[in-house]
C-alpha cells in the first residue's frame, strides 16, 4: 500500500460537558490522506473535523483508535513527525504594529528558520507587496494568507487547515484557494477542513466526507460524485404535465422546472424518450445533469441535522 501522509482507523473521542452531559464528538472515524494534493475534509456544523484534527496534532488525547502521520503512529511519534507538518486550527498572534515581513522575521528566528524563507513564503502566499505594511492594516484574508505564510517557514510537507476561510469575503476566499491549490501543485499535502463545499470542490484533487464523527464518502471528487448513483436528465417536451405522468408511472423521480421535467433515476437516457413515444410524446432536448459535490454532500448528510449535536 503506498504511503499516506494521514491515516486514522476507528478514531474516537467523547467530550463530558460541565453539565456531565456526554458528546461523542467522533465515533469510528477511518481517514486516509493520500500524500500530495489538496485533500478535503468536509462535513457539516459540528461534525468532528476540529476533533479528528486537534486528535492528529496531538492537542486532544483520543479514547481509541489509532492515527499515522506519514507512517508514524501518532501522538506516541509525533516528535519524529512535526517538523513536516504546519497547521493552522486557531488564529496565530501576530504583533498588530510590526510590519508582516517583520513578523516573520521574528518567527523565522524563532524557530530556526533561514531569513530568506521570509521573502520565498510571501512571495508563496502572494503577500510580497504589503509584506512591509503594519499587520494591523492587512484585510482579514491577508491575516489568514500571513498565518499560512508562517506555517510555510519550515517548508512542511503536510499543510492542515481548519475552516480557513471562516469570516472571509469572497476574494479572500479567492485568494487563500489559490493559495492551496499552488501548495498541493508543488507536490505538498493540503488538508482543509470546511463545511462549505464550492469553496472545496474547485480545489480539492480527493475529499472526506464525514457525519456525526464518522466517514460517509472519500475518493476523488469525481469517484465520490459518480458513487452516488445519482444520475438526472433535463428533457424539454410538449405536455409537461402527460409526460411527468407517464414518467413517474414508470416508477421514475420528475419534477417540473420551467419549460423542463428533470427526471431522476433513469439507468439510461433512451429509457426515458422510449417510455414517453409510447404514448407519442416526444423529446425536443434531453441533457444529462451532472450531480455536483453539493448535491452529494446534501444527500450524504442529510440525516446529520445539526451534525454532532443533539
Ligand atoms: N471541548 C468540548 N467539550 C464538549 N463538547 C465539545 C468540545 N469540543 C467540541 N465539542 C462537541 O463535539 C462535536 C464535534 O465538534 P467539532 O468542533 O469537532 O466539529 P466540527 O466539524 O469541527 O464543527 P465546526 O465546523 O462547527 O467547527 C460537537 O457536537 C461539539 O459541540
Amino acid at each position: 500500500m503506498p504511503e499516506l501522509a494521514i491515516r486514522t482507523q476507528a478514531l474516537r473521542k467523547t467530550y463530558r460537558t460541565r453539565r456531565g452531559k456526554r458528546v461523542v464528538a467522533v465515533q469510528g472515524l477511518d481517514l486516509e490522506v493520500p500524500i500530495g494534493g489538496v485533500h478535503g475534509f468536509l462535513g457539516p456544523n459540528g461534525s468532528g473535523k476540529t476533533t479528528s484534527i486537534r486528535m492528529l496534532l496531538g492537542l486532544v488525547r483520543a479514547d481509541a483508535g489509532t492515527m499515522t502521520v506519514f507512517g508514524q503512529v501518532v501522538p506516541d511519534r509525533l516528535p519524529d513527525v512535526v517538523g513536516r507538518v504546519g497547521a493552522i486550527v486557531e488564529s496565530p498572534k501576530f504583533f498588530p504594529s510590526f510590519s508582516g515581513r517583520k513578523n516573520l522575521e521574528l518567527l523565522a528566528d524563532a524557530i530556526g528558520a533561514p531569513r530568506k524563507r521570509v521573502g520565498e513564503v510571501l512571495e508563496e502566499t502572494s503577500l510580497n507587496e504589503r509584506g512591509k505594511d503594519r499587520f494591523k492594516t492587512y484585510s482579514l484574508g491577508m491575516k489568514q494568507r500571513l498565518a499560512i505564510a508562517a506555517t510555510l517557514l519550515k517548508q512542511p510537507d503536510l499543510l492542515i487547515f481548519d475552516e480557513p476561510t471562516n469570516g472571509l469575503d469572497p476574494a479572500g476566499i479567492r485568494e487563500i484557494r489559490e493559495t492551496m491549490r499552488g501548495l498541493g501543485e508543488q507536490g505538498r499535502t493540503v488538508l482543509v477542513s470546511s463545511h462549505i463545499l464550492a469553496e472545496v470542490e474547485q480545489v480539492a484533487d480527493t475529499v472526506s466526507i464525514i457525519g456525526h464523527g464518522r466517514l460517509l464518502a472519500s475518493g476523488t471528487v469525481a469517484e465520490v460524485i459518480g458513487g452516488s448513483g445519482k444520475s438526472t436528465v433535463k428533457i424539454g417536451v410538449d405536455q409537461l404535465d402527460k409526460a411527468a405522468s407517464i414518467l413517474t408511472a414508470s416508477g421514475l423521480t420528475v419534477r417540473a422546472e420551467g419549460n423542463y421535467l428533470f427526471v431522476d433515476g433513469a439507468e439510461h437516457s433512451a429509457e426515458v424518450t422510449r417510455r414517453l413515444a409510447q404514448q407519442e410524446l416526444y423529446v425536443s432536448e434531453l441533457v444529462p445533469v451532472r450531480a455536483d459535490l453539493e448535491s452529494v454532500f446534501l444527500e450524504l448528510t442529510a440525516d446529520e441535522g445539526l451534525g454532532g449535536d443533539q
